[in-house]
């Protein structure tokens, strides 16, 4: 007799210890025949029989197996939560990146499938009374624990699930995920309020007032304290009071509504002018052919390139398929989401790291069962489980953020031409300024390069302005404003426009320092400066969070004359209200925006003109379309140009034309004002011109003559430890161990210590090798790979980052 018995390959993580190989485990009798990949399981691993998390990759029936194998201790889905086409991305991801197969799974998944979770299984609408009664003898979801049940009970559910009649839910036990503010709520009728008001007014008048608010208040709807210390014109010490009182109940009140949830007035496709016509026309060939074409939109700044990509999306939808696009998270604002909902409403699927994990797994799981069919996110929303897709677009292609900067160092751009080809389906790459990558692969002939080379309504671009800040220096002393944006601002205010000032961040801090002895405040854990912080009237180490006090005297020399130098937009902002005192100012950047909701805020106030100028970072310089706005200033341009980075140029350049893209937008011209104190150099004066393609040209030769992407490809290996020396040790011993799989073609960089070699308290050693054809390094890296995980125990970190955003 032969027995037929399953076995489950099982991917199992175990930190430090992680393979790409699976382990072999016994399918529990109930399982057989139901088990499959992409579902996760718990499992025991190693002599201790501890249990892990792990993922079904594969089920094989065998005729006999050694009897030793360990069964799967539980399965945690139904049905896989990683459907096929995501099960080979994560293979290829894995092999791409050099990361593990099961870290790549655990990025896929939304985070609340990555957490503790409480299951249920819940009736659908399908489900008969007989078996409702079977099943559900409460008539409501029952816990959902394999272990718990019996086996028929398992196996009539699976049934069920197959037959589309239950559902399994997932709640996260850690609710701690959830934002939640102090509410307050009266706990007295309104006349005993008003009784107790008048005894204390003359005592206490502040108690008083804190009454007289109560009694207007419905009580079982709890107000944020903040709003009601506000409105009473309380502190918070008088509500405290009142709740000691018994006169106000304290509870946990769940403040932010996602944004994005609210309805939107529907829109139609607008009359395409002729190159917006010619970009959809090629793109809808492509949806319909058979063989993959992928396409670079390369498109000036307000030519209208959202219209081609909704245009393009609803003939896709017309063909029964899905849409996918990304855009970069910063520009992942209502604005641009309700122009995708507004043309495709509700089958709109939003993801976003804004979503609480609740919000994030709703979304997810309409893409899953088929509801959502245009899916508008972020970087991970390349890995949307959206099925039979008809067209991906990555808006923005050049943006940085679309690389993961942690394990698995993945590009979404490579992902997502990765599901084009699987899903036969064409990806569209937009930008007013293409990363240098695209634009040569598109030169190449490897993408369809289409241009909108003209705003909409043959619109003109705005007027570019470049002041000279050495010059200006001899005039305004130590003033962030030239003459000539003074004069062009105050203009605006007169005309009742608007302006958009951009503070570049980049390469850039507010720090303190000596100007006796030129002494630097630094973090005592990394090796940079501290940047001042006047909301909080401290120091902070933007790297680890360290946070100390302002120092009155100089640490070094005791000297007095320490002072901040450089410029924080905080500083900026007194600054130019003391300069425009009349004029409102909105600032957005980091600490303005950290609240959920707030940048959305900030935007739609400027949107309603309730502010006349919006003074911000790098993050106001993409995809705003105000039409109000006239007046664009950039306030330095060039403090990212000296950065260590050979992208310094090419982002310099983006940035700027980016920016000064968001003037004269609709019928009113625009004027851009960019100050710099290298008005000679390239970068600033191509994006004067916004001449992309004379940028694309002289930067392809600079990278060919220092030989940089994208004439060569490159990895770059990091190796830390909180011992300097251990670091630089490991990092010489790779270089030597690689050395012997590269040809003399290759470039190898370093080892060097990191431009910032210290950062929480770890020293960073890194090589950057830059190479052609190397066919032996890919092995030679995934041996380091596998041999840095013992050393991990003991503290050494080593990464490799393929194609790393910069050398730095
Ligand atoms: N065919 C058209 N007819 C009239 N208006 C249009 C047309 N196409 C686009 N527009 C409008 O032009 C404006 C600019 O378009 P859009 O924001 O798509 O530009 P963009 O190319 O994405 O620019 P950016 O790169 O600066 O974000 C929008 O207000 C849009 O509604
Ligand atoms: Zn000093
Ligand atoms: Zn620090």
């Amino acid at each position: 007799m032969t027995v037929v018995a399953q076995i489950g390959q099982i991917l199992v993580d175990v930190p430090t210890m992680q393979t790409n190989d699976p382990y072999s485990y016994a399918i529990p009798a109930e399982w057989e025949h139901q088990l499959q990949a992409g579902m996760r399981v718990i499992v025991p691993f190693g002599r201790g029989h501890r249990m892990v998390d792990g993922v079904v990759v594969g089920v094989t029936d065998v005729t006999s197996f050694d009897g030793t194998l360990k069964p799967i201790e539980a399965v945690l889905d139904l049905s896989p939560v990683l459907n096929a086409e995501l099960q080979q991305l994560a293979d290829w991801l894995a092999d791409e990146t050099f990361a593990f197969r099961i870290t790549c799974i655990q990025t896929m998944l939304p985070n609340l499938l990555k957490t503790k979770t409480e299951r249920e299984i819940a009736p659908l609408d399908a489900i008969t009374p007989a078996e409702r009664a079977t099943y559900f003898p409460d008539g409501t979801p029952r816990p959902f624990d394999p272990d718990k049940l019996d086996e028929a009970t398992v196996a009539g559910l699976l049934k069920l699930q197959r037959a589309g009649k239950v559902t399994v839910l997932y709640h996260v036990k850690n609710q701690a995920a959830a934002k939640t503010t102090t509410g307050v709520a009266p706990l007295l009728p309104p006349d005993k309020l008003v009784e107790i008001q008048h005894a204390v007014a003359k005592r206490a008048p502040k108690q008083a007032d804190l009454l007289a608010y109560l009694q207007g208040m419905t009580p079982s709807q709890p107000q944020p304290q903040a709003k009601v210390v506000k409105a009473a014109g309380v502190s918070s010490a008088v509500i405290n009071t009142g709740a000691e009182k018994g006169w106000l109940e304290k509870s946990s009140l769940e403040v932010y509504r996602d944004p994005f949830h609210q309805p939107v007035k529907p829109t139609h496709p607008l009359t395409l002018n002729p190159d917006q016509a010619k970009a959809v026309a090629a793109i809808t060939a492509a949806i319909d052919g058979d063989d993959t074409q992928n396409f670079l939109v390369e498109g000036v700044t307000g030519s209208g390139k959202t219209e081609v990509y909704l245009q393009s999306i609803a003939v896709a939808l017309q063909q029964k398929r899905t849409a996918l696009m990304l855009v970069p998270e910063i520009a992942l604002t209502p604005q641009m989401v309700n122009r995708v909902k507004a043309r495709f409403g509700e089958q709109v699927a939003v993801l976003h790291s804004g979503l609480s994990k609740g919000e994030q797994y709703d979304e997810w799981r309409r893409i899953d069962n088929g509801e959502a069919t245009v899916v508008v996110g972020a970087r991970s929303a390349v890995f949307a489980p959206v099925k039979n897709v008809g067209l991906i677009i990555m808006d923005e292609e050049h943006e940085s953020s679309y690389k993961q900067d942690e394990t698995p160092r993945y590009h979404a751009r490579d992902v997502a031409l990765w599901r084009g080809r699987y899903n036969h389906c064409p990806v569209v790459l937009g930008s007013a300024t293409p990363s240098l990558e695209t634009r040569a692969r598109a030169a190449k002939g490897i993408y369809t390069r289409l241009v909108l080379p003209k705003r909409v309504n043959d619109r003109p671009l705005p007027t570019v302005h470049i002041v000279d800040m050495r010059a200006e220096m001899k005039s305004i002393g130590d003033s962030d404003f030239s003459t000539p944006l003074v004069a062009a601002i105050q203009a605006r205010l007169d005309r009742k426009e608007q302006v958009v000032l951009m503070l570049n961040r980049r390469g850039y801090s507010s720090f303190v320092m000596c100007r006796d002895c030129g002494f630097v405040l630094k973090c005592p854990n990394c090796d940079i400066s501290l940047t001042l912080h006047m909301d909080s009237h401290s120091m902070k180490c933007h790297y680890c969070g360290h946070e100390e006090a302002i120092p009155k005297v100089c640490p070094n020399c005791h000297s007095r004359k320490i002072r901040y130098y450089g410029t924080g937009t905080q500083k900026v902002e007194t600054a130019l209200q003391a300069q425009f005192p009349t004029a409102r100012i909105l600032r957005m950047d980091v600490d303005s925006t950290r609240r959920k909701g707030a940048h959305e805020r900030i935007l739609k106030q400027f949107g309603n003109h309730e502010a006349d100028i919006l003074l911000g970072t790098q993050m106001i310089a993409k995809g705003l379309d105000f039409p109000n706005v006239t007046l664009v200033g950039v306030l330095n341009a060039d403090t990212a140009l000296g950065l260590p980075d050979f992208r310094a140029s090419e982002r310099t350049f983006q940035l700027l034309t980016q920016v000064s893209g968001r003037a004269g937008r609709a019928t009113k011209p625009g004027e851009v004002f960019i100050q710099t104190f290298n008005p000679d150099h390239y970068a600033i004066q191509l994006a004067q011109s916004q001449d992309y393609e004379r940028f694309f040209v002289t930067e392809m030769a600079m990278r060919h003559q220092g030989s940089y992407p994208p004439y060569y490809f490159a990895v770059q290996v990091t190796a830390s430890h909180e011992d300097e020396a251990v670091a630089a040790k490991a990092m010489y011993q790779i270089v030597a161990a690689l050395k012997g799989d590269l040809s003399d073609q290759a470039i190898v960089l370093g080892p060097t210590p990191k431009a910032i070699a210290r950062v929480k308290r770890k020293y960073y050693y890194q090589v950057v090798i830059k190479y052609k054809n190397e066919p032996d390094l890919k092995a030679g890296l995934e041996q380091i790979r596998q041999a840095a995980q013992i050393p991990a125990r003991h503290g050494l970190a080593v990464t490799i980052d393929p194609e790393p955003m910069n050398f730095m």
